[in-house]
């Protein structure tokens, strides 16, 4: 399958490159295009059922060209879910806070907001029944790339099992080429787009490469 189609060496390179094409072409995205994209992906979101039901959302805030988060996270607050948003740490790992509004958001370095409440510890995505995973592209098989700080693959790590791992893309970001994959990299079990959710045929033991 796709895991041994680069050898190792030549996956990390494989997906730097990968990585800056998919950034090429987010930096031809506008704002009107930006801002319909997160609204699309909103009611997307809002519209399948693993988030509608949840309690607690661990989310993130798109920032940049990202596919933004911003109308979902209201949403889902205004709801009264338990939205958690990411704090990013030295090392690439992910501590927890939860988000109170756009008033409770700080810029952060590498142009990140991020909550400045008090942080839960990096555990706390244990308590999400959905994880949004953001992401520079995902394969038909769910394999994710992301920015390269092997974040995500953490995070997803200390996920609850039965919980909800959806990535959020731009539209053309669900890829039919192989993402390049290495051992550590975890899989998730669906897309959002703006066009509608993309559901992957995973079993739930199957989200790591086996090879
Ligand atoms: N919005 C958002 N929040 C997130 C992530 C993300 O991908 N997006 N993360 C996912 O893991 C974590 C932060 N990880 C990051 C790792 C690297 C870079 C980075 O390389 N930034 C570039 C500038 C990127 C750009 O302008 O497009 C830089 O600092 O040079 C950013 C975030 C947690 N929070
Ligand atoms: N569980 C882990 N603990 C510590 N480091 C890890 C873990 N998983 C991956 N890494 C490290 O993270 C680095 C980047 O991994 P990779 O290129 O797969 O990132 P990514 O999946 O694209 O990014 P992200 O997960 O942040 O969105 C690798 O050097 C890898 O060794």
């Amino acid at each position: 399958m796709q895991a041994e189609s680069f050898p190792p060496p030549d996956r990390q390179l494989a997906k730097e490159k990968m990585r800056r094409r998919v950034l090429a072409r987010r930096a031809r995205l506008r704002p009107p295009d930006l801002q319909a994209a997160a609204v699309a992906l909103r009611d997307v979101l809002l519209s399948v059922s693993e988030v509608s039901r949840a309690a607690v959302v661990a989310a993130y805030v798109g920032v940049g060209t990202e596919p933004g988060t911003g109308p979902l996270l209201d949403a889902l607050r205004q709801r009264g879910v338990r939205v958690l948003l990411p704090v990013l740490e030295p090392d690439f790992d992910l501590d927890w806070a939860v988000y109170t509004g756009p008033d409770g958001l700080v810029r952060a370095p590498r142009g990140l907001l991020e909550p400045a409440g008090p942080r839960l510890g990096p555990t706390a995505v244990g308590t999400a029944d959905a994880v949004l995973v953001p992401g520079l592209a995902v394969d038909r098989s769910g394999m994710r790339l992301g920015r390269g700080g092997g974040s995500y693959d953490r995070v997803l790590g200390r996920a609850a099992r039965e919980a909800f791992r959806c990535a959020v893309l731009h539209e053309g970001e669900l890829l039919d080429d192989d993402v390049p994959a290495q051992r550590h990299d975890q899989r998730v079990q669906a897309v959002a787009l703006p066009s509608g959710l993309v559901r992957f045929p995973l079993a739930r033991h199957e989200n790591t490469l086996r090879a």
